[in-house]
């Protein structure tokens, strides 16, 4: 068989395959509308997202991969099929930091597909209000980063904020120098949010030690300067890149290869039900005494519960005073956690409990 033969035998083979996938993903999608039925039926308003059950399906979608594809990239394709059969059901509106082109946009994206509607707000105490008045069900804040380390601003909004925390998302950082320019030699000007400009220190010491720093408020801000801007570039990422239509001098310039983000989903929701393999965010004080926080953390390992993460916070009340955010493996209602909690509860003065949520599974 000639090489022509051969691609129309395989071609012909791959339109008989499209079109049984479409078959099955409009079969699938005529499910997402009968979910929809029932849900209303039952009472459940207007919020059909089950954070729960989307863990669920990319798990199993994980698990069973027969390849030749890896099961992050067939995850990523289920993960649009849900986005389309959700906005099916009904549309979800989810407010992020923004504007768009920022990382937080880049997380949104990745945790509920393209499907979602973008609420863009100018600050982190924005996306808390937006989402605590009702305006969108959910909202996406970076919580911390693997190389400059936590956003102790988030974590002073959740101290005030009665929201809860219904998933999170991990995102790999890719910065990229992105500009009108064609070289490195006539860039005099680097554009970034502060933190992306820590995170690329030694690269730009290396390779453009002349150019001039300037921190903005976000890298979608940088990305626009730097397409206006003769002899300027912008740190940022793939959303801004294309958003702002810039080149990418240079690719991947992060110090740190694994540089990756940790965002949250805050919503309303107080608990979302167990997925299987769940996480659960407790926010705690205790008293300024000898042996308070020994104390406070010993049920965690008499009930052989893991904390994955302690972050401590000043009070703002008392002087000296500590909030603990606290992140410990398994979901509220497991018999293990649900009794370390109980212990906890005890030895707390404050003790509330932030939200539990299915584990990342992108
Ligand atoms: O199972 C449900 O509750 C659905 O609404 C269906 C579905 C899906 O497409 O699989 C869609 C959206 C939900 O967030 C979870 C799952």
């Amino acid at each position: 068989m000639s090489e022509q033969e051969q691609l129309r035998s395989i071609r012909e083979r791959i339109d008989g395959i499209d079109r049984e996938l479409m078959r099955l993903i409009s079969e699938r999608a005529g499910c997402a509308q009968t979910v929809a039925q029932i849900k209303r039926a039952g009472g459940s308003g207007d919020d059909f997202y089950r954070p729960e059950r989307e863990a669920q399906v990319l798990r199993q979608v994980k698990d069973a991969n027969p390849g030749p594809l890896d099961g992050e990239t067939l995850a990523r394709l289920f993960r649009e099929i849900m986005s389309a059969c959700l906005a099916l059901e009904a549309p979800l509106k989810v407010a992020f930091l923004g504007p768009e082109g920022t990382y937080t946009h880049a997380a949104v994206l990745k945790h509920f597909g393209q499907d979602v509607q973008l609420a863009p707000m100018a600050s982190l105490g924005e996306v808390f209000r937006d989402v605590e008045a009702g305006s969108c069900p959910y909202g996406v804040v970076p919580i911390e980063n693997s190389t400059e380390g936590v956003v102790n601003h988030t974590l002073d909004l959740f101290v005030q904020s009665p929201l809860h925390v219904c998933g999170e998302i991990l995102l790999r950082i890719h910065h990229h120098l992105l500009s009108r320019e064609t070289t490195l030699g006539t860039v005099r000007r680097v554009y970034a949010h502060q933190q992306a400009l820590a995170q690329c220190r030694r690269w730009l010491d290396a390779n453009l030690p002349q150019a001039e720093r300037v921190a903005l408020s976000s890298n979608a801000e940088a990305a626009q300067r730097a397409s206006q801007e003769a002899g300027a570039a912008a740190i940022a990422g793939d959303t801004a890149e294309a958003l702002y239509d810039l080149t990418g001098l240079k690719r991947n310039i992060e110090d740190h290869p694994d540089n990756t983000t940790r965002f949250l989903v805050i919503g309303r929701q107080a608990v979302i039900p167990p997925s299987g393999v769940d996480k659960t965010s407790v926010l705690v004080s205790t008293s300024n005494r000898p042996g308070a926080l020994h104390r406070l953390l010993t049920p965690l390992a008499h009930n052989d519960v893991s904390m994955s993460r302690i972050e401590s916070r000043p009070s703002r009340c008392v002087n000296w005073e500590y909030v603990y955010f606290l992140d410990i493996e398994g979901h509220s209602e497991d018999p293990k956690v649900k009794q370390a909690l109980a212990g906890l509860r005890q030895e707390s003065e404050l003790f509330r409990i932030l939200g539990a949520y299915p584990r990342a599974v992108l």
